[in-house]
């Protein structure tokens, strides 16, 4: 009950930090998505502002006529007829050589233009600058174009002229948009969402605030600048909201799910586990892999690997389950019946053989406590076999331990009992040589990694030769796991190495496979070898081989 509450609480855990964990993600996408939007607005405002002025360029050309005339009548109508005409420029003048705008569409005039001020901020003949003159409460652009023939054309463009209707409109919303010319003036493009504190729209100076994006002209003196207020990401995330919330609530409860299912499916697992342990192990059984002596193809034992066939699972492998059993203690009661079944299976083979061996896979657990090792002097004591016929197989990992010296007593007293260790998986723990030189080992197992090596990897293969001679300068039996061609068993019987295992050989097989195996090795055994005697019978005829001394001519 208590552990049902706490696998509850722990998937409610689950299911709120995966769905916070989406709206976060949710939250950093409209982030950034808010920070594009404002790139594209001011990318969107230089665009449009760049075409104005360009146009309005243009429009001030077409005035060229009026450069250096009279402030007349007809000045001043073609000003105010073009000025009429024209979607963008709400005023035009025509510049003295001094530079004074002496005529504009409204008749003659006085305007001493800034001319000198606007000749640090020229590009290709082209003078801008901010007018003091204000267009709706908005300074606006002042363009100014020297003529061949002296004096300029000049023409008022307004700030509501540099972006579209709709860009102002939907700007307005929630930021700023302005022109910032080189000469440090701004014009206000669209103005709106939360103003600097100071009640300024200075874009300069509201930088540190929200989002600020510029995007330089590459023809013209200006370039423009969008300002969107703080509240412009939340009101982005808002806007996704109806996205994202369904997928972060869907991403929760999924994890959830499948951390519950998970989670139950382990305590079940380990529910019957426990019962099957109970039952004595009645759901278990043992396959059994040969073991090799390359020299002669013969079986000298076999692997005890377990199986768990689960009533409604079906069958579960081992990499799964033992885990499981090592963390809730039953380990220690399945490697006994483990053992005790095997030798009951494999009676046969190892009281007709001395020299038939079964290995049987350790855990951890195994070497905490000294119950192993009467376990074993037990068993010995109540059959005929001798010690040396059971291989003790364990990992590095395993028997390693930094604090408790218990692991290494337990082989020491196990060893000095005439078992055979082996160390299983060689070369895939971190210790090697003084690993080795610690244990009382006297088998090493070659991990299937290495073997695979062989005809694959010639860069790693060196590997696999040096793990063999160490083993071999350590006089230690060495046995090749996971031989699956007949290439790597040619290359490990070339290199002196005694046994080996794999599919190449056989898998692991149950009790009754196993005895049909061997029979069929045995009688394929006897026929190579009648093979080879019929040979030398061919060869040498039927008289009696000759004598040593040598063949008759
Ligand atoms: N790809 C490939 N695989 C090959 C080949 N030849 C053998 N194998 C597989 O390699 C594993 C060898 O066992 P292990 O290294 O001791 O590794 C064992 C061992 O660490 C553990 N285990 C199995 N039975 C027991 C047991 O009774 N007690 C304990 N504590 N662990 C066991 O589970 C591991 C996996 O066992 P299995 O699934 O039976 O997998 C076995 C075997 O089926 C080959 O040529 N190619």
């Amino acid at each position: 009950m208590h552990r049902r509450l706490f696998v509850i609480a722990s998937t409610v855990l689950v299911m709120l930090v995966a769905a916070s964990l989406a709206l976060a993600l949710g939250y950093a996408l409209s982030v950034r998505q808010s920070h594009r939007a404002v790139e594209g607005y001011a990318r969107g405002t230089l665009e449009d502002s760049e075409a104005v002025v360009r146009y309005a360029i243009r429009e001030i050309g077409s005035l060229a006529a009026l450069a250096g005339q009279p402030c007349d009548a007809w000045s001043t109508e073609s000003l105010s007829l073009q000025s009429y005409l024209s979607p963008f420029v709400r005023q035009f003048g025509i510049i003295d050589d001094q530079g004074n705008v002496y005529c504009t569409n409204f008749g003659a005039a006085r305007i001493p233009s800034p001319i000198e001020m606007m000749q640090a901020f020229e590009r290709d003949g082209v003078f801008m600058t901010v007018s003091d003159t204000e267009v709706r409460q908005r300074r606006s652009l002042v363009i100014a174009v020297p003529m061949t023939g002296g004096g300029a054309i000049n023409g008022l463009v307004a700030p509501d002229e540099f972006a579209h209707p709709s860009v102002v409109r939907h700007l307005g919303r929630f930021g700023h948009a302005s022109l910032l010319l080189d000469d440090g003036s701004e014009i206000v493009v669209a103005k709106g969402g939360a103003a600097h504190p100071d009640g300024s729209w200075n874009t300069r100076q509201s930088a540190d605030r929200g989002i600020v994006k510029s995007v330089r002209s590459e023809d013209y003196p200006f370039r423009a600048v969008v300002r969107a207020d703080p509240g412009f990401v939340l009101r982005t995330f808002k806007n996704n909201l109806p996205l994202i919330a369904p997928l972060a609530a869907l991403l929760g409860a999924s994890l959830g799910l499948l951390f519950y299912r998970q989670t139950t499916r382990q305590m079940s697992l380990e529910q019957s586990l426990r019962r099957s342990v109970a039952r004595d192990c009645e759901d278990f059984r043992i396959h059994y892999q040969p073991i090799i002596e390359l020299e002669t193809d013969r079986c000298v034992g076999v692997e005890a690997l377990i199986r768990w066939q689960h009533p409604s699972m079906g069958m579960i492998r081992p990499d799964r389950f033992i885990p499981i059993a090592e963390r809730n203690g039953l380990i220690v009661p399945l490697t006994r019946w483990l053992i005790r079944t095997a030798i009951d299976e494999l009676a046969p083979q190892l009281y007709g053989d001395p020299k038939f061996h079964v290995g049987i896979n350790l855990a951890a657990s195994h070497f905490r406590t000294f119950d192993l090792v009467d376990d074993l002097r037990q068993l010995v004591a109540y059959t005929s076999l001798r010690p040396s016929q059971i291989t003790l197989e364990s990992t590095e990992r395993e028997i390693l331990s930094d604090y408790d010296q218990t692991p290494l007593r337990v082989m020491e007293m196990l060893s000095a009992q005439g078992f055979s260790i082996a160390i299983d998986d060689f070369g895939t723990g971190h210790n090697g040589l003084a690993f080795l030189q610690r244990f009382p080992a006297q088998i090493l197992k070659v991990d299937r990694t290495f073997v695979d090596t062989i005809g694959t990897d010639a860069v790693k293969r060196p590997v696999l030769d040096a793990i063999v001679d160490l083993g071999q300068r350590l006089t230690m039996g060495i046995i090749a796991e996971g031989v699956e061609t007949p290439e790597q068993a040619a290359y490990l019987r070339a290199m002196g190495v005694p046994y080996a295992q794999g599919f190449f050989f056989a898998r692991p097989m149950p009790v009754a496979d196993l005895n049909a195996y061997l029979e069929d090795l045995e009688q394929s055994l006897r026929e190579a070898a009648m093979a080879k005697s019929d040979n030398v019978r061919r060869l040498f005829g039927t008289e009696t081989p000759p004598a040593a001394g040598g063949i008759k001519p």
